[in-house]
């Protein structure tokens, strides 16, 4: 009945997932994503890519820019070691208010802190609100056009540190070009390229692992 997608994905967690257990809820998402409503979720292939990257990385503190359902949030936040910390920012309130809702029956709310608003009006406040010194981990799954501007907002903010890992999704599909230009061709970056496909999809796309070199 939900009107909006959100709400009939939030159903079809409360529906087919078990409260408390992460991965059904993102499992939940991933079928309802597949075979009821394509959903812009990261997805099951690529979400393979952004476990084993997390596993890799381990970090304390993880920034995620673009919350939408909260399905990256729970795949993220089941891999946190206690302690850990995921900020996920979201600018549309409507995608947040449902996320919340999924984050909270996963039972990964402890880990996260959801924060909504612009990234860029956001990211130079989170040193000062959130006590934070930089971030081991940055998951880039919001506006395209916005990866190149708050990538630089990060560094310039001191957010960043000699190792500090970035994954962007959607770096082909829906692409972003200046993106991949930018940590491509800057002596800062170590950029790596996983081939995959769109989510729920046989279109490629990918994900771009680039390491902040300081
Ligand atoms: O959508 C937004 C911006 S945030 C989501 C960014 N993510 C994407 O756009 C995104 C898009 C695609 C994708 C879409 C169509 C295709 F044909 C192929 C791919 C896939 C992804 O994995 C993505 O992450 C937003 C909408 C309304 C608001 O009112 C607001 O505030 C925000
Ligand atoms: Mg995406």
């Amino acid at each position: 009945t939900g009107s909006t997608q959100p709400q009939r994905m939030l159903e079809a967690v409360q529906k087919n997932a078990t409260k408390g257990d992460p991965e059904s809820v993102f499992s939940a998402i991933d079928y309802y994503g597949r075979h009821k409503e394509w959903a812009m979720n990261v997805g099951d292939e690529k979400g393979l890519i952004l476990d084993s990257v997390l596993t890799e990385v381990n970090p304390s503190i993880a920034l995620e820019l673009g919350t939408y359902c909260g399905y990256s949030t729970v795949r993220i936040a089941r891999l946190l070691s206690p302690g850990s910390k995921l900020i996920t920012v979201e600018f549309n309130p409507a995608f947040a208010a449902v996320a919340r809702q999924i984050i909270a029956y996963a039972g990964v709310q402890d880990k996260v802190t959801l924060v909504e608003g612009p990234s860029g009006d956001l990211i130079p406040k989170m040193k000062e609100r959130f006590g934070i010194k930089s971030f081991d981990f940055v998951f880039l799954d919001h506006w395209k056009d916005r990866y190149v501007p708050d990538t630089k907002l990060l560094e310039d903010c001191g957010l960043l540190r000699k190792g500090t890992v970035l994954l962007a999704d959607n770096v082909i599909c829906p692409g972003a070009p200046e993106y991949l230009k930018y940590v491509r061709n800057s002596p800062r970056y170590e950029s790596r390229y996983f081939k995959s496909n769109l989510e729920y999809s046989k279109v490629e796309d990918g994900l771009e692992k680039s390491v902040f070199l300081g």
